[in-house]
């Protein structure tokens, strides 16, 4: 099976490189920039059709939150407009596609986990456009599966464990605001689930496996919860560590706002492709590791 991936040193990306490395008969292609651009159309409709994947895993994107509300248009044509452009591509090809999108579709203000039938309404410029991009992908292949993942770290690029990492080597204690709860999720977790699904035959020859699906660790946290584990962790490994004081989000401004709530259910992925992630505090520990061992 050719699983084409889009983007080239993207967190999914990467994770999906290395655990496909560890199955039989999966060969993982990757296309990014100069040659295929989200921001242009014609690229990727061309790329997608030289390469003649079997399915197509939709997991660049433009991810700069705060940034995104001076970019509108270039978070627009690459969330939007980009991710159905490789929808169309895909339908075009007659194969399937995964495409991943966020918790930043909802507002924030529920109480409990978001199911998938829940009212959108997102509070920034980057959750609006991913569900410009979820609406897009839909209309242009019947074919798909949305992923709502969130809080995704790795010991690849950028991502909050690493920030953590990174300032606990300088300082005694880190602030860190302990308003905002959602579900941490290793992006080598979520590579297991891509690959679990895209080799399912639900997918592959059913009907019923199509829609919108929540991926996300088990279990719930909030920012400062989340640096304080990672921590803890990395200080009994040796790594760097530091204290982490719970503040407000009010006390941490930044130029987009993010959900107050945003954590997920994901029963629907279990009951229909029996998949469900580990607990966030088992994999993150996993990525700790990984990072203060080198
Ligand atoms: N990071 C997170 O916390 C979360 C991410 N998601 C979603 O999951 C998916 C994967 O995220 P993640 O792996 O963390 O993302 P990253 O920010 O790690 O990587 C983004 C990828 O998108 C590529 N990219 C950006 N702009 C373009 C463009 N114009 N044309 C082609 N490629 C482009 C980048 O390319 P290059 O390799 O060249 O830099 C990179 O490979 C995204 O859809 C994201 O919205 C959902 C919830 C949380
Ligand atoms: C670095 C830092 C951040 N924070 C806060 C800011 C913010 O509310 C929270 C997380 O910061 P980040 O900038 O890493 O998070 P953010 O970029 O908002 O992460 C989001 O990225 C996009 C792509 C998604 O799809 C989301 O699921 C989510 O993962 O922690 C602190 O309180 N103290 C700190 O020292
Ligand atoms: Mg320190």
């Amino acid at each position: 099976m050719k699983i084409l991936v889009t983007g080239r040193e993207g967190q999914v990306v990467t994770s999906l490189i290395e655990r496909a490395g560890t199955l039989d008969g999966v060969e993982v292609v990757t296309v990014g920039r100069p040659e295929f651009d989200l921001a242009d159309p014609a690229s990727v409709e061309r790329v997608i059709a030289d390469i003649s994947p079997d399915i197509v895993v939709s997991a660049a994107a433009y991810t700069a939150v705060d940034l995104a509300e001076d970019e509108r248009d270039l978070a627009h044509a690459v969330n939007a407009e980009g991710a159905g452009a490789v929808a169309r591509a895909a339908a075009k090809a007659d194969i399937p596609i995964i495409h991943l999108s966020t918790d930043y579709v909802f507002a924030g203000n529920k109480d409990g986990e978001y199911l998938e039938s829940d009212p959108t309404g997102p509070i920034g410029v980057y959750g609006r456009t991913k569900l410009e991009g979820e609406r897009a992908v839909a209309e242009a292949n019947a074919r798909h599966v949305i992923l709502r993942t969130a809080w995704v770290y790795s010991p690849f690029g950028k991502n909050f464990v690493k920030t953590m990492l990174r300032l606990a080597a300088d300082r005694d204690e880190l602030t860190v605001v302990g308003d905002q709860w959602g579900n941490p999720t290793s992006a080598l977790d979520i590579a297991d689930a891509v690959l679990h699904i895209a080799r399912s035959d639900r997918l592959t020859k059913g009907t019923d496996g199509f829609g919108v699906f929540h991926l996300v660790g088990t279990g719930k946290t909030n920012w400062s919860g989340f640096a304080r584990h990672v921590l803890e962790t990395s200080g009994r490994l040796g790594g760097p560590t530091a204290d982490v004081r719970d503040i407000a989000t009010s006390d941490y401004p930044t130029k987009a706002q993010r959900p107050a709530n945003s954590c997920l259910s994901t029963d629907k992925l279990f009951d229909t492709y029996g998949w469900r992630a580990p607990d966030w505090r088992i994999s993150a520990d996993y990525v700790v590791e990984r990072l203060v061992r080198v």
